[in-house]
């Protein structure tokens, strides 16, 4: 079945054939998608029937992640070749007890459980893999964080010690804001507010997220096979559109690669992290990692070979497979085939059953198309496709992709048709 290669992982064989995927989101489809083309059985698991890789994946199952009893049931009686974290919230105790017993957790269980928790992963990267991040500091209680806000400067970032998607962050812009940002950080975590980071506010030029990717190559050596960054841009904590490649010098990318190196070689394992970076001129900061594609990274579905989209690239790393790659000055580049870009449809009204029109306007733009995840549940906010482009220049390609998200109109059983609200961003000046 699962055959070590080296302390830092292990890669399924010719013969390991199922993969079982927990979380089964928009990235969770596309890597079901990848692996169906690859002949590879998969077993998708959620919180809720009909997520979007159970509707392409073999067989699944529906259950409370956080539980071990759960887990370990599903995974008795599957017994895949690898099993594939896709969200956080899972319980990172029976993660280590499955591996422990031989199972392949992609990348590795100690990468989950540093990327699900803040400070864990801001020691990790300031103080292991020792690369620049924002100056930072951590409180308990709403005193200490009154401190510790005073300390860092203004305006600073608060965020609750386990969450995502912002939820539970606040932009702090002076002393006046940080009762609202205790209560946001108690209220709104996804994970835990039992303490709280306050990180220095970096006035970036571009946050990008660098598609790390470590794999066996033809040797049997564990390499790092590094893509094109992609640039993103956030409202509120959130993706909002994302682009590849991104205009950043070349000083920098290459000191993005050296930190994406630096930490991935920290966590260690197999696959795909997306490495989040804030970039000012030639200097680069380390902001946090997901050991797994990032949603940054659907650009790839677009801008990369089919097959080797992020999604292709974490499988094929899971799989042993091989993935080109060329060496330049030390560093192993995955070659971009065109420039690329997205931008997500997001649902503005609650509701089951959302359906969409305005598709034939939005496909009417050329070099783009649409992904509509097939969420069962709309509520505003919820991430519900995304658009891509693709064009000779990226500026075109972000033009593209935000006149095909804005096209499309959404419904739920309970509303009537709503368009995306039309609003010239940032990210396209
Ligand atoms: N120190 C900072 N300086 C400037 N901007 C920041 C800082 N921290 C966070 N941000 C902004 O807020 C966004 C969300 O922050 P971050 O990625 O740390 O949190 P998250 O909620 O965990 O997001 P994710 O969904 O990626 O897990 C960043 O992408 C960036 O746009
Ligand atoms: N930034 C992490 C991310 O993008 N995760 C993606 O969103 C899904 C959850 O969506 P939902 O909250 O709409 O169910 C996850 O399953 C994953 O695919
Ligand atoms: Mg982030």
């Amino acid at each position: 079945m699962i055959q070590p290669r080296d302390e830092l992982g292990t890669a399924m064989t010719d013969s390991a054939q199922k993969i079982l995927l927990l979380g089964s989101g928009e990235l969770g489809k596309e890597i079901a998608i990848e692996a169906q083309r690859l002949g590879v059985e998969v077993v998708a698991v959620d919180r809720y029937a009909n997520a979007p890789a159970m509707q392409v994946a073999h067989r699944s199952y529906v259950g409370d992640m956080r539980k071990t009893d759960f887990l370990w049931s599903v995974v008795e009686r599957e017994r895949p070749d690898a099993i594939i974290p896709e969200i956080e919230a899972i319980n990172l105790d029976a993660l280590f007890e499955l591996e422990k017993d031989g199972y392949f957790v992609v990348p590795n269980a100690k990468a989950t459980w540093i990327a699900m928790h803040r400070e864990r992963t801001r020691e990790t990267l300031a103080k292991e893999a020792k690369v620049p991040t924002s100056r930072y500091a951590y409180a308990t209680t709403f005193d200490e964080l009154y401190e510790a806000c005073e300390r860092i400067g203004y305006p600073c970032h608060t965020k609750a010690i386990m969450s995502s998607s912002g939820k539970g962050s606040y932009f702090v812009k002076g002393p006046k804001d940080i009762p609202k940002a205790w209560e946001e950080a108690k209220k709104k975590a996804r994970g835990s507010a039992d303490k709280i980071i306050v990180e220095e506010h970096i006035d970036f030029d571009v946050e990008i997220t660098e598609l790390a990717v470590r794999h066996y190559d033809e040797n049997g050596e564990i390499v790092t096979t590094f893509p094109k960054p992609v640039g993103h841009y956030q409202i509120d904590g959130d993706y909002h559109s994302s682009w590849q490649p991104t205009e950043i010098s070349e000083k920098a990318e290459r000191e993005v690669y050296r930190i994406a190196r630096r930490i991935t070689d920290v966590l260690g394992g197999l696959g795909l992290f997306g490495v989040e970076m804030f970039v000012k001129g030639d200097k680069v900061y380390a902001n946090e990692v997901s050991p797994r594609p990032h949603d940054t990274g659907m650009v790839t579905l677009a801008s990369h070979p089919t097959g080797f989209s992020e999604f292709g690239l974490h499988l094929r790393a899971v799989l042993g497979l091989p993935i080109p790659g060329e060496w330049v000055d030390g560093y192993r580049l995955f070659p971009l085939m065109t420039p690329a870009a997205t931008h997500v449809i997001k649902a503005n009204v609650s509701g089951y059953s959302p359906r969409f029109r305005g598709l034939v306007k939005a496909q009417s733009v050329p070099n783009a198309t649409v992904r509509l995840f097939g969420k069962p549940e709309a509520y505003p906010g919820r991430r519900l496709g995304v658009a891509l482009a693709w064009d000779r220049n990226v500026a075109e390609a972000k033009k593209r992709a935000e006149m095909v998200a804005h096209a499309v109109e959404l419904r739920t059983r309970s509303s009537g048709w709503h368009q995306q609200d039309y609003e010239r961003r940032k990210h396209l000046l």
